[in-house]
């Protein structure tokens, strides 16, 4: 049975002088138990919105939303029983109290009685390495450890389903290492969770599937490869040391290609053939560092969003 069951769910606010804008228009998804959705998109797609009514902050204008078979209109107890939010910056902690008393105020709003506060405190505050540090102030924690005490906080309730907004935000490459190997620990333990970012490569390393979300609709949904195998999204060819001659006479083949001041080139030949070429061009021309990537989901959200913000 899927753990998130969405169907035809819209929501529409009413923006200045009457205008109506749609968030969301008419989407539908499910999750499975263990998987890791990720929900991409420019800002404004609609992400937001969607995570807000998973978590009951929002009720829809129409269409359902099921948590583990309830609704988040009729059932939103039984669904935040269920559910944990992680949201990314400085929202819902106070920076004055320290880590542990902000998780047992949390903890305690959530219903947890007075053992079970404490027990449940120090479990995630060990779990997210942040036990050397529970009795320093918040607002004295780098970015990546505040995120650590929102995920610590979102983990209390030992919730089934975890909706993440932009987790990393703000977090440095290693923050990011862990977070991301406290992820996938959490997915193998049957999490199921539904993440928001901007950071393709994130979304790539974490997600079993991804939903391209533009203008309140899914556009594509499925794991990297079954959207990869849907497009023809070209490779990405990269070289340093390129002189401008070599780049102009690359940047005239199909496909797209451009060389900065210091003569490193990113070019996306369109065929097999314009590859050949170019990476034969680079070869006699000595350059350094030529590189060949396969496409992956930045390519997909290129070819699929941005191309289409664009003919819009
Ligand atoms: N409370 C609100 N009142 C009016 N309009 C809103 C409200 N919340 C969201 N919107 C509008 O709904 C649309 C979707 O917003 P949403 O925050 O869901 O986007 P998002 O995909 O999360 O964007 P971002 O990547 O910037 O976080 C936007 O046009 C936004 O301006």
């Amino acid at each position: 049975m899927a753990v998130i069951e969405v169907e035809g769910l819209t929501r529409t606010f009413r923006a200045r002088r009457g205008h109506q804008v749609t968030a969301l228009d008419h989407v539908g998804l499910e999750v499975g138990q263990g998987e890791v959705l990720g929900l991409l998109g420019p800002n404004g797609a609609g992400k937001t919105t969607l995570s807000r009514i998973l978590t009951t902050l929002l009720v829809p204008t129409s269409g359902t939303a099921r948590v583990a078979g309830f609704d988040v209109v009729e059932r939103p107890r039984e669904v935040r029983r269920r559910i944990g939010l992680v949201l990314g910056g400085d929202r819902g902690l106070y920076g004055r109290l320290t880590a542990r008393q902000n998780l047992r105020y949390w903890a305690a709003l959530q219903g947890l009685d007075p053992r079970a506060v404490r027990r449940r405190t120090e479990e995630v505050l060990e779990l997210l390495g942040l036990a050397a540090r529970a009795d320093d102030r918040v607002e004295t924690f780098s970015r990546g450890m505040v995120q650590r005490v929102h995920l610590a906080r979102a983990l209390l309730g030992e919730p089934d389903v975890l909706v993440m907004d932009e987790p990393t935000n703000g977090m440095d490459p290693h923050a990011g290492a862990g977070f991301r190997a406290l992820v996938r620990t959490l997915r193998s333990n049957g999490t199921t969770i539904v993440l928001t970012t901007h950071d393709m490569q994130e979304a790539q390393a974490l997600c079993s599937r991804v939903a391209l979300i533009d203008h309140g609709r899914i556009l594509r949904i499925g794991s990297a490869t079954e959207l990869l195998a849907g497009l023809r999204a070209p490779r990405t060819l990269t070289a340093e040391g390129v002189k401008a001659d070599t780049a102009a006479r690359i940047a005239a083949l199909p496909g797209s290609a451009t060389t900065d001041a210091e003569g490193n080139l990113t070019a996306r030949p369109a065929d097999d053939e314009s590859l050949a070429q170019a990476l034969l061009l680079l070869a006699q021309a000595r350059a350094e560092s030529i590189a060949v990537a396969a496409p992956g989901l930045a390519e997909v959200y290129r070819t699929v969003i941005e191309d289409r913000e664009f003919t819009l």
